[in-house]
């Protein structure tokens, strides 16, 4: 079946995957009224029949990372529901399968961490850039040319949302969380903390500086609430329980299709960390003092050996750290893992650590 032909009947992913099929673009409209434009592979921009001040402009991507597949099989199934017209969305939005070459041979990543190529446009030296500057177009163009602006009267913004979601390569104390990217725009709504907390997402990691990924390239761009969200472990398609993401994934199909979520929030239903320090790796002598698989927030006592790199020693704080994506793996001066601390916030229109 012709590729843009399989998108329609709801086969977005099949038809993403299958390199064999030269891949067409389209736009067409269902009888409700929405309106799809599929401009290249893996990437799909929904318009909701009608839009208003309160209409949002949101991303949702998944595959980032090929071997991730839990979120990919959960923005399939939101694809497949809009395509058949069996949801009707209240916002725009724009279905994003980011990585088909790497998600086809189940890797990470073919050549380099395409989640760390969003700080800017990127030589298109292998397939990984190749990608990064493909998505960081389709921001661009979903965001700038959103009807949404001209209905604000370029007083306001529209209220923009960027969930990257992937999944964990290890096991966590905390099954889901969500990192929220550091920017100074301000990108942690209290209407953003209330969808993960009604979403049973379990903890919140506060970025303290820039990183160049996905949701990090939303949120300081174009002032998104960006969050990568981290559902569970990696897995093979079609491998993945996402019962336990059932809550997640209900919480999204209201944000898409809901004119307007409720907000609420209670300090003991969330676990919240601030991120005290990002562990680069400096030289190929890293090493850390745990096992390469040790599960993401493994707290150490004040003064513990975290890790070593060329004689530099890191130990954790006062109060103790606990370790977020350890990996000794990484390309020299990338990020070898995240030590976070467990923090209060001020809940609010915005949200902030309470000092
Ligand atoms: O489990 C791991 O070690 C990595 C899982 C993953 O891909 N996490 C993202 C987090 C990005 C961020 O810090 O916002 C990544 O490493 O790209
Ligand atoms: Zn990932």
């Amino acid at each position: 079946m012709a590729s843009l032909q399989s998108v329609k009947e709801g086969g977005f992913l099949t038809a993403t995957l299958d390199l064999a099929l030269p891949f067409e673009a389209g736009k067409w409209a269902l009888e409700s009224g929405v309106e799809f434009d599929l401009s290249h592979r893996g990437i799909l921009t929904i318009t909701p029949p009608k839009v208003s001040a309160l209409t949002k402009d949101i991303i949702v991507s998944a595959g980032v990372h090929g071997d991730e597949t839990g979120p990919i099989e959960l923005v399939q199934e939101m694809a497949q529901s809009l395509l058949q017209g069996k949801l009707v969305p209240a916002h725009r939005l724009l279905l994003i399968i980011g990585h088909p070459q790497a998600i086809n041979v189940h890797t990470r990543f073919i050549e380099e961490n395409m989640n760390r190529l969003f700080a800017e446009r990127n030589d298109e030296t292998n397939i990984d850039r190749i990608n990064a500057n493909q998505l960081q177009y389709a921001v661009d163009d979903f965001y700038q040319k959103s009807p949404l602006l001209t209905l604000h009267h370029d007083q306001a913004l529209p209220d923009r949302w960027h969930l990257d979601l992937h999944c964990a390569i290890r096991d966590s104390v905390h099954y889901t969380f969500a990192v929220s990217p550091y920017s100074e725009k301000t990108t942690r709504s209290g209407a953003l903390f209330s969808f993960l907390q009604q979403a049973e997402i379990e903890a919140i990691l506060l970025s303290s500086a820039p990183s160049p990924t996905f949701s990090w390239y939303s949120a300081e761009n174009y002032g998104a609430q960006g969050l990568t969200m981290e559902l569970g472990k990696v897995a093979r398609l079609g491998e993945n329980d996402l019962t336990r993401l059932a809550p997640f994934a209900e919480m999204m199909q209201q944000l898409i299709c809901s004119d307007t979520l409720d907000v609420s929030w209670d300090d003991s239903a969330t676990n919240v960390y601030r991120v005290t320090r990002s562990l680069a790796k400096k030289s190929d002598d890293f090493s850390f003092t745990f096992p390469s698989n040790q599960a993401n927030f493994t707290f150490f006592e004040h003064g513990k050996l975290l890790a070593q790199d060329c004689g530099v020693e890191y130990y954790s704080l006062e109060g103790g750290e606990a370790v977020v994506f350890p990996n000794p793996n990484v390309a020299l001066g990338q990020r070898a893992c995240l030590l976070v601390q467990q923090t209060d916030v001020k809940f609010g229109e915005q949200v902030t650590v309470a000092k």
